[in-house]
């Protein structure tokens, strides 16, 4: 079971909002989000949409493989913000780029998503399955599911979309763990309808925005993903040391450095760009791999150890050879 990474590929839009802009807007300030985030700006959609960043990407991926849309097999967005309940982001993408013969999927782990996405390709690449190439892509638009003043959570997220191009190959995702505690559900939500004891008519409905209870998540993280990266490495060939780099969830910088600690691997392994982007939640994954194979830090043959968290709450790692 398992795949090769054979395309990664990012789009984000154009709008830059930086910590100073925001702090014109809100109580708060360049120095507070920066120490405490690691964030000093974050793309914010105008004209852009989770849909048109999805295909956005999956046209690069192509591009970039060589591989034509009609070979396509599947296509799966992993989102927390859709731009509509249905058509699926991944249906209108499959129609945006003419792959025709691809099955399509939205999935939603929150900021687990692309993870979660990645372990169920691989079992789309089971020995005799007919398939050969499948996309995976995160889309997010954040900003449209966030309380603009509410200074606490609207810093820290950003819009985006990252993705990759699977083939089918018999090794390639040596090991994964995937985990959820719904009894923190609370701690992270955004988009819920408020419920009402008589029908509701859908054009008075009123999605809640973003609520998110910052400590819960943080001490969550903090044990969870450790435990997590340890589960996903004893399931494979390799030791914690043979990784060679680990790509974390960019939500947080003080995060990363805590579960670097926890491993007892140099921080030196643990690339990070949510300086430039923020929190995009199911896109930060692959726009951090998309950054690290384009700047050539992450290079063919090397031993990765992929990490997401967040909603649900969730967790899941991967362990695969780029
Ligand atoms: O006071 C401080 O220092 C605050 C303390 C709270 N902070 C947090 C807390 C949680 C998250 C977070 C969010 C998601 C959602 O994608 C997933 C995973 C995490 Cl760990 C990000 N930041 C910011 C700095």
């Amino acid at each position: 079971m398992g795949f090769r990474i054979k395309s990664t590929a990012h789009a984000v839009p154009q709008q830059v909002l930086t910590n100073d802009d925001l702090a014109q807007r809100m109580e708060t300030s360049d120095e507070w989000i920066r120490t405490r985030t690691g964030i000093r700006q974050r793309h914010i959609a105008t004209t852009e949409t989770t849909t048109s960043l999805a295909v956005a990407t999956a046209q690069q991926l192509l591009q970039r493989s060589g591989i034509a849309a009609t070979e396509l097999d599947f296509i799966i967005v992993c989102t927390m913000s859709p731009d509509q309940l249905t058509p699926s982001t991944a249906a209108l993408v499959q129609g945006a780029i003419g792959a025709n013969k691809a099955f399509a999927f939205d999935l939603n782990a929150a900021c687990s998503g692309f993870i979660y996405s990645l372990s169920v390709a691989a079992q789309f690449f089971t020995e005799g399955t007919p398939y050969r190439y499948g996309l995976v892509i995160g889309s997010e638009c954040l900003s449209r599911l966030l309380d603009w003043q509410d200074r606490t959570t609207a810093v820290l997220f950003g819009d985006g979309a990252g993705g990759v191009l699977l083939e089918h190959q018999s090794q390639g995702l040596l090991g994964q763990h995937l985990a959820a505690d719904g009894s923190q559900a609370a701690a992270l939500k955004a988009g819920e309808v408020v419920a009402s004891t008589e029908i509701v008519n859908w054009v008075n409905y009123k999605l809640d925005p973003f609520k998110m209870d910052g400590r819960a998540v943080y001490r969550f993280a903090t044990h969870a993903v450790p435990d997590s990266l340890q589960q996903a490495v004893a399931s494979s060939p390799y030791a914690l040391a043979d990784i060679d780099h680990f790509l974390l969830h960019q939500a947080n910088t003080r995060i990363i450095a805590q579960v670097a600690k926890r491993l007892g691997q140099p921080l030196t392994k643990f690339p990070q760009n949510m300086a430039a982007y923020g929190n995009t939640s199911a896109a930060s994954l692959p726009i951090l791999l998309d950054e690290c194979v384009q700047s050539q830090q992450v290079q063919r043959g090397d031993v990765l150890a992929l990490s997401g968290f967040g909603g649900g709450l969730t967790v899941g790692s991967q362990i695969l050879i780029y």
